[in-house]
């Protein structure tokens, strides 16, 4: 039985397995620029943030209807569910959906209707994180939310995702505070490829809870300080890191030195299809690569069901966390 984990940073877009997106591709009549599988697999070798982000919305457009969305959901609950998640708060991108001419109702109907079985069907706790694109401007933002209102019984949160370096947080301030308004919780990409001075931002300009990825939080000490003395998680997506080139290899990896600095890391998959691997994958990887013991690993999932928003049904956490403390190391 692997160890249970809460996956907090996962695009539910980045789960589209090369044999899902043809078999999408031919129910919706869509011809995608890839011979089979194999080419587009050879398709994931990327230099960047950006490289990988046009591979990733342009093999969207093959997810068109509520059933595909659903489809793709189950498909990653099913894998997940495999690796030991217990609980995931799952990240989607409206604006890629809409701007293809898919309506918000179809994205959320498909994804929700299929999280809704996913307790019973894969023994998983599901909640939605609406991301807004911050290549996109603060404007399409707004209409973005305004579009998701009829939605917000299913939606928890909202992020800020895609091309990082010269769109910084500032520019989504009014959104957040609206969503704030709203009741939502608020995270936000920082860090991943942009400068610490984004996390800052995130933090006092978007109030937010959590910080996805954070990496280069290293780069400025009184902001570790920071995010050490207020418990700010981060969600860590190390695989992510080396196919994008944040490291090197992922022996060189931060992780142990963040942990080792009091900061609140957890571990999550990011893109799975596109990065190597599922959450229990990574898990695996930084425990090899990185040589962390058996209690570093359960402080890492330990951590990931006190970073998630489950305040609601604080009962649940501590269950949650009680099945982290039992769990025997094979
Ligand atoms: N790692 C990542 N960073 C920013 N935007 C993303 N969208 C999907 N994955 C992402
Ligand atoms: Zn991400």
């Amino acid at each position: 039985m692997p160890l249970p984990k809460a996956e907090l940073h996962l695009h539910i877009e980045g789960t589209l397995e090369p044999e899902l997106a043809f078999a999408l591709a031919a129910r919706n009549g869509v011809t995608l620029p890839y011979a089979d599988t194999e080419e587009l697999r050879k398709a994931y070798l990327f230099d960047d943030l950006q490289s990988f982000l046009n591979l990733y919305y342009e093999l969207m457009a093959v997810l068109r209807t509520e059933q595909d969305f659903a489809d793709l959901a189950d498909a990653y609950l099913v894998r997940a569910a495999a690796q030991g998640v217990r609980h995931a708060e799952i990240f989607f991108d409206p604006q890629a959906h809409i701007a293809r001419g898919v309506a918000m109702g179809t994205v959320v109907e498909g994804l929700s209707g299929a999280l809704a079985r996913s307790e019973e069907t894969h023994g998983i706790s599901t909640q939605l994180i609406m991301c807004f694109l911050r290549d996109e401007s603060a404007e399409s933002a707004m209409a973005t939310l305004e579009a998701a209102k009829p939605y917000l019984d299913r939606i928890v949160g909202i992020g800020l995702d895609s091309a990082e370096v010269g769109h910084p947080p500032v520019k989504f301030r009014a959104v957040y505070e609206a969503a704030a308004a709203l009741g939502l919780r608020r995270v936000a990409h920082a860090g991943e490829e942009g400068p610490p001075a984004y996390i800052t931002e995130a933090l006092d300009v978007l109030g937010v809870e959590r910080v996805d990825h954070g990496l280069r939080c290293m780069e400025d000490a009184d902001l570790v300080e920071r995010l050490v003395r207020d418990r700010v998680p981060l969600t860590l997506c190390p695989l992510s890191n080396v196919r994008l080139r944040a490291v090197d290899v992922l022996e060189d990896h931060p992780l142990p030195a963040m942990m080792d600095a009091g900061l609140l890391c957890t571990v999550n998959s990011d893109d799975p299809a596109y990065f190597g691997g599922y959450v229990g994958d990574t898990f695996h990887a930084v425990r090899e690569a990185l040589g962390l013991d058996q209690e570093r690993l359960r402080e890492l999932a330990r951590n990931s069901f006190e970073a998630s928003f489950l305040e609601h049904d604080e009962e649940r956490r501590a269950r949650y966390i009680a099945e982290v403390e039992a769990y025997e190391f094979a």
